[in-house]
């Protein structure tokens, strides 16, 4: 099964696919750019991929999300790990001497208060571990990458500094996406749903609405984001993640409503969270 996700070896995203598809049979295909990804997904290129979502201390990865809106892909499962972050330089590089800290715009914004402190300069790469590469292969001694042990050990540099991130409870959830959903999600009660709604008009009360529909048929709700159409200033879509799977008929209903409102639904997909 060929399964894409954010490269370097050593990325975060790897680290999910490996513990994720442990029992699979995986052939790893890995891309520069989450946009990629889901690019690879959408074309059949590969069987699945797996990006990230969120994360605990930095919120939604918009890459992620603005990637979902526009390719045809499902998302057919969730998985959350914990993350922590590394300052890693070539050996024998020293903190004192640390002026740049390098890594992806996410991972750098997990750790800012630590990049304050060392009145560091940040740099953006396309993932933590494609940071680490470029810090080994400049021989750079005045600068360190944002990335994981995994990715200290695979280019062979050292951890100058543990932990780095602003708070101990740091996670990010991927999704794992698919072309279509092939599979029936077996829910046990226990499925979420992902769904991206977009009002077709402007009017008072859009998301009280939406909120609304959802309340009173009892639907809980896990995720809510919003993002800008990119088609006018002030106008938004919104996604929502609900605690009920697909085919709960009071989900369903949801969408039934929301459609005779006037809103354009699109089921993004409906999974089981796993915890890595
Ligand atoms: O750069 C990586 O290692 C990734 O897999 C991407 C990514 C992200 O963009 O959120 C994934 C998990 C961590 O939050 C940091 C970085």
């Amino acid at each position: 099964m060929k399964i894409a996700y954010l490269g370097p070896k050593g990325t975060f995203s790897e680290e999910a696919a490996v513990r994720y598809f442990i029992e699979d049979d995986v052939e790893p295909i890995m891309y520069s750019s989450i946009f990629e990804v889901l690019e690879a997904v959408d074309e059949g290129k590969v069987d699945k991929g797996i990006v990230p979502i969120e994360n605990a201390l930095e919120g939604t990865i918009t890459m992620t999300t603005d990637g979902l809106i526009h390719h045809d892909v499902w998302i057919e499962g969730e998985a959350v790990l914990p993350v922590r972050l590394q300052l890693l330089g070539n050996p024998g590089a020293k903190l004192k001497d640390i002026k740049e800290v390098w890594s992806i715009p996410p991972a750098l914004a997990q750790c800012r208060m630590f990049t304050r402190e060392i009145h560091a300069e940040t740099k953006h790469y396309s993932s933590t571990a494609a940071a680490a590469e470029a810090i080994q292969k400049e021989a750079r001694m005045d600068a360190g990458a944002v990335a994981s042990e995994w990715a200290a050990e695979t280019f062979g540099l050292e951890v100058i500094q543990q932990d780095i991130h602003d708070n101990d409870c740091n996670s990010t959830r991927f999704v794992i996406i698919t072309k279509s959903p092939k599979h029936r999600v077996e829910t046990g009660g226990k499925a979420k749903s992902m769904l991206l709604i977009t009002p077709t008009e402007d009017r008072p009360g859009l998301l009280a609405i939406i909120l609304n529909v959802f309340s009173s048929l009892g639907i809980n709700l896990t995720w809510i984001e919003s993002r800008p159409t990119k088609k006018k200033l002030g106008t938004y879509r919104f996604f929502i993640e609900t605690a009920a799977g697909i085919e709960d008929d009071q989900l369903q209903r949801a969408k039934t409503i929301l459609e005779t409102y006037g809103y354009d639904v699109r089921t993004l997909g409906s999974y089981i969270k796993k915890e890595l």
